[in-house]
């Protein structure tokens, strides 16, 4: 049997103004996507090609920093930290910033990544710096630091717009306009970097990540349009992800699942690297602060009877770290669902 392939919808920001007849398309095409494998494929133009290009070569800057250097993000939040090249996912490496739609959250780890001493900076001192005469290694640290900063902060802000565009098609086809706005505005987004290396030789585990569905509320995955992600379908078939320029996979985590009342599908998908080429890719996990995830009343009736109790998003992910959390095969139902 072939596998299905995942949905391609054109998200081009001149056909969604809200309500008109190309945004009432886009939005049943998403919806009937979430609702039967909990991913498509956007293709979005909010991201030009010199903010993609520059986002790349951000993410090499980083994962060429030494690993010393890397370590130093940590974080209080379960998997938000440095991970690098465990025993169980060699190939895997990524870092993440926290609060990345903020400028404080992207200098918070521009400064831990590239020490200047320096506040923040426009295109004034940016230009000073590359024409002042001598060469230096703190010249060049503050190059990076700028470049870096100012590509992630807006790659993650136009990457919020079509989360937010999304979750109003969601809202407007529920008829939970309301309760929507008020998870948007409790949303916090964590900008992680991700980095495959290839397997070595032919025989070697092609292995990148272990199958698994996302803890986030969405996640919107973006790569340098080298192969490897695949999607489990609810039959159980693996589905190659194709990439193509311009396109963003949005994808519904866990916790969109529960607080939809299980009518998004949460995917399980997993990473396999074929061909000589190192994988890089970025992910835009969304999470929900300070705010109880609580089913929509409209999402509950007869015949739809509420299948998880309410639950804070942060207190989940410190429970996938306890004991009961590792071993469960779906946490978020040991967690959360109502028996
Ligand atoms: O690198 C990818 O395309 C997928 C990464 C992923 O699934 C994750 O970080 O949760
Ligand atoms: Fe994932």
């Amino acid at each position: 049997m072939t596998p299905p392939k995942l949905s391609v919808i054109d998200f081009s920001l001149k056909n969604l103004i809200p309500n008109s007849s190309s945004w009432i398309t886009t939005c049943s095409e998403a919806m009937h996507a979430l609702e039967k494998h909990g991913v498509f494929i956007a293709k979005y133009d909010g991201v030009p090609q010199e903010l993609d290009d520059a986002i790349f070569s951000a993410s090499r800057d980083v994962f060429d920093l030494p690993t010393e250097v890397k370590v130093l993000s940590t974080s209080d939040t379960p998997y938000h930290a440095y991970s690098g090249k465990t025993p169980v996912m060699p190939l895997y490496e990524s870092i993440g910033i926290e609060n990345a739609t903020t400028t404080e959250g992207v200098e918070f780890f521009t400064k831990l990544m590239w020490p200047s001493g320096n506040e923040s900076f426009g295109y004034g001192f940016l230009f000073y710096v590359l024409n002042s005469v001598t060469p230096s290694k703190n010249k060049f640290r503050l190059i990076k630091h700028w470049f870096f900063s100012k590509s992630a902060l807006m790659f993650s802000k136009a990457v919020t717009e079509l989360y937010q565009i999304v979750m109003r098609m969601v809202a407007k086809s529920y008829g939970i306009e309301e309760q929507c706005e008020t998870l948007l505005g409790s949303s916090v987004q964590n900008l992680r970097f991700m980095k495959y290396l290839c397997p070595q030789e032919d025989e070697g585990n092609p292995l990148g990540m272990l199958p698994h569905t996302d803890i986030s509320f969405m996640t919107i995955l973006h790569d340098k349009q080298v192969k490897g992600l695949q999607i489990k379908t609810k039959e159980g078939q693996w589905i190659e992800v194709d990439p193509l320029p311009s396109s963003f996979i949005v994808m519904a985590g866990d916790v969109f699942m529960a607080w939809s009342n299980g009518r998004i599908h949460a995917p399980c998908h997993r990473v396999i690297m074929q061909g000589n080429q190192e994988r890089y890719s970025l992910g835009q996990f969304t999470f929900i602060r300070g705010l109880n995830i609580q089913i929509p009343q409209k999402l509950i009736d007869e015949d739809h009877p509420p299948r998880f109790k309410d639950f804070d998003h942060y207190k989940y992910l410190h429970y996938l770290l306890t004991s009961e959390g590792m071993k469960s095969e779906c946490p978020i139902k040991s967690y959360c669902e109502i028996n």
